[in-house]
C-alpha cells in the first residue's frame, strides 16, 4: 500500500543557504491491514517523516508511492484525491479542532473540502463514524473542548476516516492519554485495522506502547532506520545495540484491554 524509498528529508538553515538533512535512506513499506510501528527517541525524525508521506514536506529525495503511485510526482485534482488516501493524527487532537465547531461538524468538515456526498449523506456518514470510533452520537453537539482526552482522539480518528482513507499515520495518538485510556485507543485502531484493512503507521518514542499493536516495527536512531521486522523477532532477538538498549529500557507493561465492549464504555456519556 505505501511504500518509501531511498527518503532523505531535510530543513534549510542559515536563511537557506544550506539544508539540514534530518531523516535520510528511509526505505519501508506498510501493506494493507498492516500496523507499523516507528520507534525512536525525541527528535530522530519520526514526525519530519510523517510529514513526508502526508505530503506535506517535499524529500530532497527518494520516493513515496501509493498503490504504486509516485506522491510527489501528482499535481492538481490528483494529488487532492492522493490527499484523501493518507490521513494523519496528531499527538494533540484539542489543537486540530476549532472551537466554533460542533464533534458532527468537526467531522464533516472534511466531506466539505473535498466535495463528497449531500446533506443527508453527510448526516449518516457522522452517524456511521461515531459508532465505529466508539462514541455515542450525544456528543454530536458537543464541542470537541468538552470531550475527555480519549474521547477526542476517537473524535480525531473519526475525523480522518471521514474520506475513506487507504493510510492512517499517527503521530504519538497516545502519548498525552492516561494508560487506561491509551490502551482502548489501541484497541481501536487494531479493530480499525481489522474492519476497514486500513494500513497504519503508528509513531511514538515508546517501545512498550508500539509492541502492544504493531504487527512489525521500525526503529529509527540519528534520522536512520537502523532495523526492522517483525514485532515478535524484532523484541525478543533485536540485532542493533540501539534496539537492544531500547528494550533494555522498556517495561513489559501490558496495555491490552480485553475486548472491544472495554472501548465502547468511554464513548458513553
Ligand atoms: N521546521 C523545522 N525547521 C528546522 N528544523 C526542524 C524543523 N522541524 C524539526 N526540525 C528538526 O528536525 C529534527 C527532527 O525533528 P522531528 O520533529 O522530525 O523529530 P521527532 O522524532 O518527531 O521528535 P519529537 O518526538 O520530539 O517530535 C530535530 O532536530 C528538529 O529540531
Amino acid at each position: 500500500m505505501l511504500e518509501i524509498e531511498g527518503v532523505a528529508a531535510g530543513y534549510a538553515v542559515a536563511r537557506g543557504r544550506h539544508r539540514n538533512t534530518v531523516v535520510d535512506a528511509i526505505t519501508m513499506r506498510v501493506d494493507a491491514g498492516e500496523i507499523v510501528g516507528l520507534v525512536g527517541e525525541s527528535g530522530c525524525g519520526k514526525t519530519t517523516l510523517a510529514r513526508v508521506i502526508t505530503g506535506l514536506h517535499r524529500p530532497d529525495s527518494g520516493s513515496v508511492r501509493l498503490s504504486g503511485t509516485d506522491v510527489y510526482g501528482l499535481r492538481g485534482r490528483a494529488l487532492r484525491s492522493h490527499r484523501r488516501r493518507i490521513q494523519m493524527v496528531f499527538q494533540e487532537p484539542y489543537l486540530t479542532f476549532s472551537p466554533r465547531q460542533t464533534v458532527r461538524q468537526a467531522i464533516t468538515e472534511p466531506l466539505h473540502i473535498h466535495r463528497l456526498g449531500d446533506s443527508r449523506a453527510r448526516s449518516a456518514r457522522v452517524d456511521e463514524l461515531l459508532d465505529l470510533v466508539g462514541l455515542d452520537n450525544r456528543v454530536g453537539d458537543r464541542r470537541p473542548q468538552q470531550l475527555s482526552g480519549g474521547q477526542q482522539q476517537r473524535l480525531a480518528i473519526a475525523r480522518a476516516l471521514t474520506v475513506e482513507p487507504r493510510v492512517l499515520v499517527c503521530d504519538e495518538p497516545v502519548t498525552a492519554l492516561d494508560v487506561s485510556v491509551q490502551a482502548k485507543v489501541l484497541n481501536l485502531l487494531c479493530d480499525l485495522r481489522d474492519q476497514l484493512g486500513l494500513a497504519c503507521l503508528f509513531i511514538s518514542h515508546d517501545l512498550a506502547v508500539v509492541r502492544q499493536l504493531a504487527d512489525r516495527i521500525a526503529v529509527m536512531h540519528n534520522g536512520r532506520i537502523i532495523e526492522q521486522g517483525p514485532t515478535a523477532q524484532l523484541t525478543t532477538d533485536p540485532r542493533h545495540p540501539y534496539t537492544q538498549s531500547l528494550l533494555a529500557a522498556t517495561p513489559t507493561v501490558d496495555l491490552t484491554v480485553a475486548s472491544s465492549t472495554h472501548a465502547r464504555e468511554e464513548g458513553v456519556i
